[in-house]
């Protein structure tokens, strides 16, 4: 029966897209992304609408690439990891999402030539096996610069891998860059009492660019896929407020079944920093230490 449903899904799509078990559930993206990320409508948004723009065609002019930035606990990984669940039928165990950390995988600066080589291969590989595959790649303020420029070929619109179609691919790099120039916008939006939801992509794009590819630290530090314009979408995640480290924390007393009371969700929210010291406005590590606090006030 599951076959049949999946041969019968495949049917209704154009058959590829079935590719790598690729099945995009936008619809079902959307409405999650509605119901689970709080107080980013720049970051849903700007993905639905780039990634439904993005399946239209089976013949994009080019693989997509997004760039997420933001500071820490503001849910970057966290759409990430939403992405992964509604385009691939086994979401994050899907063999065709591959995740790169600079801690991780590229651990030691004087390998850097090494990595190269192998980040090559290893990308090309993976495309010729599967031109629908999905690579994320984590903290990109801590890779080293130069190593990211291997992909500038992978990225553009002229570069063939035999047997599969490398622009149906999708590249997504995370970082903290950008993070201060997007959080000094939201304040000013907030001083002047507008409302967060006015916020456009044009308020703070250019100097995210300019933050990231004058960060000597940076994996863009001066980098092509920068300078060749080869980024299609940067995506900003805005600095979280008191109400939506709530929403958080309502949240994750629902996935741990517990009840969701007032009083715990407070203190939760109560505990964290908030920025600047004497305003308090915005979460200074967004939801990331909310479950941890949790079991605190449990
Ligand atoms: N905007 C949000 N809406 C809902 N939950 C969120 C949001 N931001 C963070 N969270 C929650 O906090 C956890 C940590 O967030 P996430 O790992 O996505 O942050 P990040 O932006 O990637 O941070 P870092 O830059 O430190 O990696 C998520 O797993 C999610 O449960």
């Amino acid at each position: 029966l599951c076959w049949q449903l999946s041969s019968l899904h495949c049917s209704l799509y154009s058959s590829s897209a079935c590719d790598c078990s690729f099945r995009p559930g936008l619809d079902a993206l959307e409405c999650d992304l509605a119901r689970n990320l709080f107080g980013q409508h720049l970051a849903q948004e700007l993905v639905v609408k780039t990634l439904r723009q993005f399946m239209e065609t089976d013949y994009p002019s080019k693989p997509l690439v997004l760039s997420f930035h933001g500071w820490s606990g503001t849910g970057k990984t966290f759409l990430s990891s939403l992405l992964v669940k509604h385009l691939y039928r086994d979401g994050s165990r899907s063999p065709y999402v591959h995740h790169f950390s600079p801690v991780l995988n590229f651990p030691h600066a004087q390998n850097l030539k090494q990595y190269k080589e192998n980040l090559k291969q290893w990308i090309q590989g993976n495309l010729t096996t599967c031109g629908r595959s999905m690579f994320v790649f984590e903290e990109m303020d801590k890779m080293h610069p130069g190593l990211i420029d291997v992909l500038v070929p992978f990225l553009g619109p002229s570069w063939v891998v035999i047997g599969s179609n490398y622009k149906k691919a999708i590249f997504i790099f995370i970082s903290n860059s950008g993070g201060d120039d997007i959080n000094r916008v939201a304040l000013k939006f907030w001083r002047e009492r507008r409302d967060r939801e006015e916020i456009q992509l044009r308020d703070v794009e250019s100097a995210i660019a300019n933050t990231v590819i004058s960060d000597h630290e940076h994996g863009f530090w001066q980098s092509e896929i920068i300078k060749q314009n080869l980024i299609d979408v940067i995506v900003p995640f805005l600095p979280l407020r008191p109400n939506h480290v709530r929403q958080c924390v309502r949240s994750e007393l629902e996935q741990q079944d517990l009840a969701k009371e007032e009083d715990i969700v407070q203190s939760v929210a109560d505990s964290l920093v908030y920025i600047p010291e004497d305003e308090k406005v915005f979460s200074s590590t967004g939801c990331k230490t909310v479950p941890s606090r949790i079991n605190y006030y449990l």
